[in-house]
């Protein structure tokens, strides 16, 4: 069982609370990514379960071994876990077959296994022809793939990514993208990913943790942080995600309520047991706004952003002139300084964190 569990984890580096009571319970074979801007915690969470950092209070558990608790500590090289680290942390002395084998020797393979372990895996991924080269002879991809090899060689079951997609150029990252999905396939490891690139987080795992200041504020798939986020910080970091104050909110209790948005009349989701409220924050899209003939709210173009087969249109919305983001398939024959009026199709009322449990 390669089940990780963090309970109420806080690591200080002196007098700076780095991670604040986090807890996360990732199942045995999940890919599961931590995201969040940057110093918000993510690498010291990743070294914590590693083992590079002792933690202050909280445990850690893989399967049911406690590696981190207070007074135990399980050395990095006991843990089991492999790691993949944004600077690949190649050997440079060593051929690529040397880097994957040199751990299965270590590990005290013998040599017919370890040749054969690392015929197979190079093989997986792709590099069976690069087998006696060194390190600086290769792309960044092509490193990748060999401390990708590397763990896998080494059957880990659960691996570790900090960031390693940072310093390859966008092309190579969509093909890594690819290259990490295949692995976790086949090796069937738990992967704990760090990143903060939220395409990435969504794209490849199964649930994403987004970490805000040393604690977790949301862990939930990545279509249930699109389209229930829940609080601010995870809707405005999310998708493009924007935040609007509705009135006179009323839920039905089956998980939608109505609302007036800017004066108009909107349906829109919520928690099936939200109460009803008289103001209330709402999440939503640029592709929720949608231009109307009647009855919508009254905004003014500011700006239009051609983006292939959307426009991205910056309107100005209200008495206050709030700023607000709509996409329209393009081609449209609309202009900056036109009177438009919008409808909101679809968001989501914030839960009210003091009365609400934000989860179903
Ligand atoms: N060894 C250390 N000593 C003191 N402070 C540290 C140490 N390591 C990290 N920090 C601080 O802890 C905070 C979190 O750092 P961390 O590297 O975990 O963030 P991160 O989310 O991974 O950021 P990034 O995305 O920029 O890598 C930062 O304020 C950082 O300065």
């Amino acid at each position: 069982m390669s089940a990780i569990e963090i309970t109420s984890v806080d690591k200080s580096f002196g007098k700076t609370s780095v991670l604040r009571g986090v807890s996360l319970s990732i199942r045995s074979g999940e890919f599961v990514a931590i995201l969040g801007p940057s110093g918000c915690g993510k690498t010291t969470l990743l070294r914590a379960l590693a083992g590079f950092e002792p933690v202050n209070r909280g445990t850690i558990h893989i399967g049911d071994t406690l590696l981190s608790g207070e007074g135990h500590h399980v050395p990095p090289e006991e843990r089991g876990i492999g790691v993949v680290f944004q600077s690949y942390a190649l050997w440079p002395h060593m051929s690529v077959a040397g880097n994957v084998a040199y751990g299965l020797r270590v590990k005290g393979l013998a040599w017919q296994e370890r040749e054969e372990r690392t015929r197979r895996v190079l093989d997986l991924v792709g590099l069976t022809d690069f087998a006696d080269r060194r390190p600086a002879a290769l792309s960044g991809g092509q490193r990748q793939r060999v401390a990708l090899a590397r763990c896998l060689a080494m059957d880990a079951g659960v691996v570790l990514l900090d960031e390693p997609l940072a310093n390859l150029d966008v092309h190579l990252r969509g093909e890594m993208e690819e290259e990490f999905a295949r692995f976790h396939h086949e090796s069937g490891a738990t992967m704990f990913y760090i990143t903060h690139d939220q395409s990435e987080a969504l794209a490849l795992a199964d649930r994403v943790a987004v970490m805000d200041k040393g604690t977790i504020s949301q862990f939930a798939s990545p279509s249930e942080l699109y389209s229930q986020p829940a609080n601010e910080m995870v809707a405005t970091f999310i998708g493009e995600g924007q935040l609007g104050v509705i009135e006179d909110f009323r839920p039905d209790h089956s998980g939608y309520g109505f609302a007036r948005f800017f004066g108009a009349p909107v349906q829109l989701r919520c928690h099936p047991s939200a109460s009803p409220r008289h103001a209330a924050r709402v999440a939503f899209h640029p592709g929720d706004l949608r231009l109307t003939e009647t009855d919508g709210i009254a905004a003014t173009i500011r700006r239009i952003t051609y983006r292939g087969d959307i426009l991205r249109v910056e309107l100005a919305a209200g008495p206050d002139n709030q700023t607000l983001f709509m996409n329209v398939p393009a081609p449209a024959r609309i202009e900056a300084g036109q009177r438009v009026a919008v409808t909101l199709a679809d968001g989501w009322v914030l839960p009210d964190l003091q009365t609400e449990d934000a989860s179903f």
